[in-house]
């Protein structure tokens, strides 16, 4: 039964995955039904085409195209067929309109009658990547606030600071921190604690929402904002507004005097990137900004422009 062609093909096209073979010039020799039906429901790029193209080709006109995982998968597939590699394998992803999906390529050699081929199978690991994704995305948050974490927040400024130095842009931080927050933990109890950060990582958040904003929590009740390209005044616009709709919110804290209501102290500081300072440097003097805020007396804004 195994030397019946039709028995091997039917096997062959039980299984999900795309699998194609070619030979060493790229030519398509063979395709199982799983590789035709995905075919017929999607363009023919280099990972659905039929038989009268040749693989090869297709993933160097995509190269060329600027498709980088084209690039990639023509890499690969050559380096296995000049015998540089024993075997490839790539993960990219593979959107249609209306669905997010990653596949898996894997190029496997064998021979066959003196002549060698290849294996490209092409398996669906969408449920993978989105729960890769979706972890990832849950390790850069504060799970109390849901507003990124501390971890994230250095990534974010690192790469910023880098951005806004090539560009020759300004970047301003503000690190805000919650007044007497202990009183409010202590007369309230720490759980109203807890509900008086949430709503001020959601205020944070409404008021960071391009794309070059972050803003994170950076421990305990203080807080930080990342604008980038965002100079002294736009960035002290930005927190005043920030600061009236705190108070707006109205949110108790009776023993905090004179206001009986929760405040911040902030500050703030804007550089222009280069090569004489670091974005911890950054960071240090909305630090003291801050801290000259807290010992003048809280509730107010300081800012310095280093730009
Ligand atoms: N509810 C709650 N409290 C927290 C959390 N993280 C830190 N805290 C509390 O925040 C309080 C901060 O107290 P302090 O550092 O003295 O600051 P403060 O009372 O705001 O005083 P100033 O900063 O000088 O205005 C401490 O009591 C911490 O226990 C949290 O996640 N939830």
């Amino acid at each position: 039964m195994l030397d019946d062609k039709v028995f091997l093909r039917s096997i062959l096209n039980t299984i999900p995955d795309h699998i194609v073979v070619i030979d060493k010039v790229g030519e398509i020799i063979y395709e199982n039904k799983s590789w035709q039906s995905f075919g017929v429901q999607n363009s023919s790029n280099y990972i659905a085409m039929s038989q009268q193209y040749n693989y090869l080709h297709e993933c160097k006109k995509a190269a060329e195209q600027g498709d980088e995982f084209g690039v990639s998968a023509l890499k690969g597939i050559t380096a296995v067929i000049s015998h540089k590699q024993a075997d490839f394998y790539l993960e990219y992803p593979c959107h249609s309109d209306d669905e997010q999906r990653w596949f898996m390529m894997r190029v496997m050699p064998f021979s066959h009658n003196n002549s060698e081929y290849y294996v490209i199978n092409h398996n669906n690991i969408t449920e993978r990547k989105q729960a890769e994704n979706k972890a990832k995305q849950l390790a850069r948050l504060d799970g109390l606030t849901k507003i990124a974490n501390r971890r994230y927040f250095d990534s974010v400024l690192n790469s910023e600071w880098r951005r806004c130095e090539r560009l020759a842009l300004p970047l301003s931080i503000a690190m805000i921190d919650v007044d007497n927050f202990k009183l409010l933990n202590d007369t309230y109890g720490h759980q109203q604690g807890d509900v008086c950060l949430q709503q001020i990582a959601n205020l944070l958040k409404q008021y960071s929402k391009r794309p070059s904003d972050l803003c994170a929590r950076f421990g305990g009740e203080e807080f930080v904002l990342i604008y980038g390209n965002t100079n002294s005044l736009q960035a002290t616009a930005n927190i005043d507004r920030i600061v009236t709709q705190l108070k707006a919110l109205n949110i108790k804290n009776k023993h905090s005097l004179p206001s009986k209501i929760v405040t911040v102290s902030v500050g703030i500081a804007t550089i222009i990137p280069s090569n004489n300072s670091c974005a911890e440097d950054l960071l240090n003097e909305a630090d003291k900004l801050l801290y000259k805020a807290k010992t003048a007396g809280k509730n107010s804004v300081r800012v310095t422009d280093l730009s």
